[in-house]
């Protein structure tokens, strides 16, 4: 069997955020996550989650100013205080929620600039050793160039580089199927690749970005091989439904 977490930045679009945590676990949902609970505070989503009976899967650190077009603060070398401070809020989140999961975003910046990879490096060195002392797994996330053009982690082998750079035993991969489909990579050559290096995915239909199944990848072959590697974590699902949320749940026959 998978765990499957419910993305609550993407499923339920019709309700209001904080009506979406009984709405996941009204359907099965046994976890959540989403990209920031910055607008609520710790005690508020904890609430949410203590009525709803959901785990906390994952989110985010705060990644600037996301409506000016941050897209992350750990690889941009202007911006290390404010990282520092981003790792210190989402601690007291990850601490009131019991989130063990954080995602670490690199921003927009040039994979081939010398002065961001090292600020990268520093900064996801820095995290993980404050979130080691909480138990809290550090991610980092290839993400394609259609959907987030300027993004500094395009690539599984450019993350894998750098988390073997750094060598902190709970930073990890945050393995995204969709974005590895969207960059024509093979997605279960990915997953081998990265092994036991991976800390958590997420899946969505790939082109699309609907259920997983729409579009042309295939996740049955790619479930399968989650269960031949023994993947006992969680499983984000990260994708916009075509409908209703409600309706569209009909992939995970067979897996749960
Ligand atoms: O974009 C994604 O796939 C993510 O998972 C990031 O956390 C948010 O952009
Ligand atoms: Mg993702």
């Amino acid at each position: 069997m998978l765990n499957f977490a419910a993305n609550l930045s993407f499923l339920f679009p019709t309700q209001a955020f904080p009506d979406r945590f009984a709405a996941a676990s009204g359907v099965g949902f046994k976890a959540c996550e989403y990209l920031f609970p910055y607008d609520y505070e710790p005690d508020e989503i904890q609430g949410l989650l203590e009525k709803s009976g959901l785990k906390q899967a994952l989110f985010n650190l705060p990644p600037g100013d996301w409506n000016a077009g941050e897209r992350g603060l750990a690889a941009i070398p202007t911006r290390v205080q404010d990282f520092a401070a981003s790792v210190e809020t989402a601690l007291r989140y990850a601490e009131a929620t019991g989130c063990q999961n954080l995602h670490i975003m690199a921003g927009n910046a040039d994979p081939q600039s010398t002065a961001m990879q090292d600020t990268f490096l520093s900064n996801l060195s820095h995290a993980a050793v404050r979130l080691h002392d909480a138990g809290i797994t550090a991610l980092i996330e290839p993400i394609n160039p259609t959907d987030m053009p300027g993004y500094f982690l395009t690539e599984v082998d450019q993350a894998l580089g750098i988390i073997d750079a750094v060598a902190a035993p709970n930073l990890k991969l945050q393995y995204d199927c969709y974005h590895r489909a969207m960059v024509g990579k093979d997605v279960i050559a990915g997953l081998e690749l990265a092994g036991d290096r991976i800390g958590h995915i997420q899946i969505a239909g790939a082109p699309g970005r609907n259920e997983p199944g729409t579009g042309t990848l295939d996740y049955a072959p790619i479930f399968m091989r989650l269960q031949a590697m023994g993947y006992d974590g969680w499983i984000g699902c990260e994708y916009r439904p075509a409908g209703k949320t409600v309706d569209g749940l009909n992939w995970q026959a067979g897996w749960v």
